[in-house]
């Protein structure tokens, strides 16, 4: 506090009543009165103009109030009020020094002022000194008399007035004893007080109820001032410790914490300038109301503003801060006793309600704070989750029980760092974030466990594929009687190896049995339809397995060599046996047969198709079997070929295997003629008799021996040139004579030929070479094979590629038109490119000679 600024007097009301609201706010400031709280006093003075009222006060308590200069007469000097804080006074005292009453500057009529000012200083002082002259007690028209009489009245427009002391000050004090005066102006005092008049309720009330009364005197001023300071300096000792009880101020009531001294009076001096009776109680309301307002709004402001919440607040919202409920709690506290510290001398029902609304404030300001922790906490639980159920996986513990183990010590870490996350002064319930972190562990939990369902379902899936497809296709391959019992006894044994194992694996899960068990039957059900997409894939190839079949065993002996046409073979029952054999995987290929229920589909075929009773013609439909398009035994859904189809298969089938037949024949027919030609063995044996000696003649000589090859060279290309056979064909005479004819031009023609030949073999070495290597590219194109229909691993596949009949590619384009080419026929896609892609071995071996293949061709 600075004591000489406090002691300076400022105006609190100027002379035309205006309340010096910033002047008076300084004042405040600088006296220090707002910290004060309940410890302080209010003295003002009052009494008529230029009595040495601001003498006084500067004497008594150090003030600095302004005096009138006693050289220039008497004229007022004070103008509306003034206040000061009196210097070396303990508590706090503020006087208020009041214009001067009955002054000749307002007029005799104009006490308005003077009552408002008297009421103001009743209602806001603790101890009112009325300064008098001594010459005027017992005086029936004393001054102060009208003052008193306005004292008392107004006194009478509060409601529930304090009880003010009132110091009278006797001045200028004659020789009579202040034990002789003081009775006199007590009588007056109540005179004044009995003439006053009152309210109902207060008719009777004595003075001493609203009044303490005391008088004091002092000796002249200007005429004893010696006398007079002394006896001030004692006067002012009463001032000291004034509200202390039996103090000066021992029985004020309803006093105004000093922080809302300013406001309060601002307040009274508004009420009474509008001529309304003051409520001080619930002036007291108001003045708290508004004061703890301001004090809320103040300590509101100072954390908004307050280093560490802003420091705490920057952190949380980049991470989780450590024993942030702590840290926050602890401001939170701070801003909050700083209220109750200023607030604790106004009415409690206003500083209480006060302090709810700003604790609501001040938890609505940090409670985002609060959130963003407890988001920062609910990522890092669902983190802690994720990591902790990988690493419990991992260890080889089952599903269920790794997600109880891990979600258990994620809710607790959780619930731990949300308790240290809250705060004592607010019951912030976070029990819903909580069901959410609940429920990112559920979501997670389901995920996690969908996935590793369907990877285990998936890896069984794998496995039973790998284990079914191959060997169920391999299994068609080899199509036979035991088929579909291997492939039964395939199934079981796989299934029973691997959904054992399955079930195991989700015993970990602790499903439903229901459950589990509904995803073991479904495997099974995945592996059935395996089998059965194979034998549905299969079947759709069943003419060329057929043809394959048909070939197999057509073209092979028993010892799977391949077969030599010589014309000893029974082509008709090999056929025969080679077509019961496509029959009989046609009949494999016709059902899914889950069941070891026998069906009748074999006999119906043989009976049907391979023994004849299904021509070309076709047969009626009522007693056709296969004019249907059910098998009598077999459920529509595990039909692969239906009767009808097997029929048309059939022949197709016939259709495209007879050139093979033919090709057997003619090549027999080939062998047969070939060896016809030599001559009878007893011809034979009468040549080599007969013969000898030139026989002998020849093989003694080389020379007629290379003679005689050269000969033989040279005839047996006239006979090819000259095609003696047809030549022959209309008779020996006819023949003999068209040879002769045809000898010489034919003899010149091969004569001529083999020069031409010489001379042209030079350039055609190089372009050979070239033309071979250009050709070499495309041809080994063209050797590739066809888009494989079996598996390239197939055994199957490398034995037809060995023993494919004869490819029609090849011939001459008069054959190719007349025969029935597989190349033309529907199933040409599936038998053509193989046939025609095949390496040539096996036709050689069915071409014993350029005779036999001419004799071939001319049947074909
Ligand atoms: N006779 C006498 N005169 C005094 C006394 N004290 C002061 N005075 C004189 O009275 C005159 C007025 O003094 P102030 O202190 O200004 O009086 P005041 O009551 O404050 O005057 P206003 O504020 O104008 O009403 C001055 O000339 C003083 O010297 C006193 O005790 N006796």
């Amino acid at each position: 506090m600075d004591e000489a600024a406090a002691a300076e007097a400022v105006q609190l009301l100027d002379g035309e009543g205006e309340f010096g609201g910033e002047a008076a706010e300084r004042f405040m400031a600088a006296a220090g009165v707002a910290g004060c709280g309940l410890s302080y006093a209010v003295v003002s003075i009052m009494g008529p103009q230029s009595s040495g009222k601001s003498t006084l006060l500067n004497q008594l308590f150090g003030t600095n109030f302004r005096e009138m200069d006693a050289f220039r007469g008497r004229s007022q000097t004070t103008k509306g009020i003034w206040i000061a804080r009196c210097v070396g006074v303990e508590p706090c005292t503020i006087v208020l020094d009041l214009e001067g009453t009955d002054g000749r500057e307002r007029g005799e009529d104009d006490t308005a002022f003077e009552k408002q000012s008297a009421l103001f200083a009743l209602a806001i002082s603790d101890i009112v000194l009325i300064n008098m002259w001594c010459h005027d007690i017992g005086r029936e028209q004393a001054a102060n008399k009208p003052l008193l009489k306005t004292v008392f009245q107004v006194m009478m427009r509060l409601f529930s007035p304090r009880k003010t002391t009132l110091l009278f000050v006797i001045r200028d004090k004659t020789r009579t004893p202040l034990e002789h005066l003081e009775p006199v102006l007590r009588e007056d005092i109540q005179k004044i007080w009995n003439s006053v008049a009152k309210p109902d309720a207060h008719k009777d009330t004595p003075i001493s109820e609203f009044f303490n009364v005391q008088v004091t005197a002092l000796p002249s001023f200007e005429e004893k001032e010696e006398q007079f300071r002394e006896q001030v300096q004692q006067l002012r000792q009463r001032f000291s410790n004034s509200i202390a009880p039996g103090g000066l101020a021992g029985d004020r009531r309803g006093v105004v914490p000093a922080s809302g001294f300013l406001f309060s009076s601002q307040q009274i001096w508004k009420v009474i300038r509008e001529n309304k009776d003051l409520d001080l109680p619930a002036h007291k309301v108001m003045v708290a109301t508004v004061r703890c307002d301001e004090i809320a709004h103040e300590k509101f402001s100072c954390l908004t503003s307050d280093a560490e919440w802003m420091d705490l607040e920057n952190a949380v919202q980049s991470g989780p801060v450590p024993s942030f409920g702590k840290k926050l709690g602890y401001i939170v506290d701070v801003h909050m006793q700083e209220y109750d510290k200023e607030a604790i001398y106004f009415d409690e029902a206003v500083r209480t309600t006060k302090r709810q609304l700003l604790k609501s404030r001040v938890l609505n300001l940090v409670q985002p704070a609060f959130q963003k922790m407890l988001a920062h906490l609910r990522t890092r639980a669902l983190e802690k989750y994720k990591t902790d159920l990988n690493l419990t996986s991992e260890s080889g513990k089952g599903f269920a029980a790794s997600v109880r183990e891990t979600t258990e010590s994620s809710l607790n870490e959780f619930n731990q760092g949300c308790a240290d996350a809250v705060i004592k002064q607010a019951d912030w319930d976070y029990s819903k974030i909580l069901e959410k972190v609940r429920r990112d562990i559920e979501d997670h939990t389901l995920a996690i466990r969908e996935s590793k369902l369907s990877e285990l379902t998936n890896h069984a899936k794998e496995k039973l594929r790998k284990a079914l497809s191959e060997p169920v296709e391999s299994l068609f391959d080899a199509a036979g009687h035991t088929t579909w019992a291997s492939i039964r006894n395939l199934f079981k044994r796989e299934t029973e190896a691997i959904l054992p194992e399955f079930r195991k694996n989700l015993s970990g899960f602790e499903m439903e049995s229901t459950s589990s068990e509904q995803m073991v039957s479904n495997l099974r059900d995945y592996a059935r339809s395996i089998v059965e997409n194979k034998a549905k894939e299969e079947a759709g190839k069943v003419l060329m397995h057929m043809k394959e079949r048909f070939t197999m065993v057509f073209s092979h002996d028993k010892d799977s060599i391949p077969r030599v046409w010589t014309g000893k073979e029974d082509v008709r029952a090999i056929a025969k046996d080679a077509r019961s054999a496509a029959l009989k995987l046609l009949s494999v290929m016709t059902a899914i047969r889950w069941d070891e229920k026998p069906d009748r589909i074999e006999n119906i075929l043989t009976s049907t198709l391979l023994d004849g009773s299904v021509t070309s013609k076709g047969t009626s439909a009522s007693s056709d079997p296969l004019a249907s398009t059910t098998w009598e035994e077999v459920s529509p859904k595990y039909t692969l070929i239906t009767p009808s189809q097997c029929k048309s298969l059939w022949k197709q089938f016939k259709a495209e295997t007879e050139f093979t037949i033919t090709q057997a024949v003619s090549t027999q027919q080939a062998h047969k003629r070939g060896n016809g030609r030599l001559p009878p063995p007893w011809a034979m044996v009468a040549i080599a008799v007969l013969g000898f000696n030139e026989i002998m003649v020849l093989l003694r000589n080389p020379i007629y021996l290379f003679l005689l090859f050269v000969g033989y060279l040279l005839v047996k290309a006239l006979a090819v040139q000259l095609d003696i056979n047809r030549e022959f064909q209309n008779g020996v005479v006819p023949g003999i004579i068209s040879v002769t004819a045809k000898l010489v031009p034919t003899l010149q023609n091969i004569l001529n030929k083999v020069a031409a030949d010489q001379q042209q073999q030079g350039h055609h070495q190089e372009a050979a070479a070239e033309s071979l290597e250009r050709q070499q590219q495309p041809q080994q194109q063209q050797q590739q094979p066809p888009p494989l229909l079996l598996s390239p691993r197939s055994p199957m596949s490398e034995l037809r590629r060995m023993h494919m009949p004869f490819s029609p590619v090849p011939l001459s384009p008069v054959r190719r038109a007349a025969s029935p080419s597989p190349s033309s026929s529907s199933s040409s896609t599936v038998s053509s490119p193989r046939n025609s892609g095949e390496d040539q071995k096996p036709r050689q071996m069915v071409e014993p000679d350029n005779e036999s293949n001419n004799a071939y061709s001319s049947i074909v």
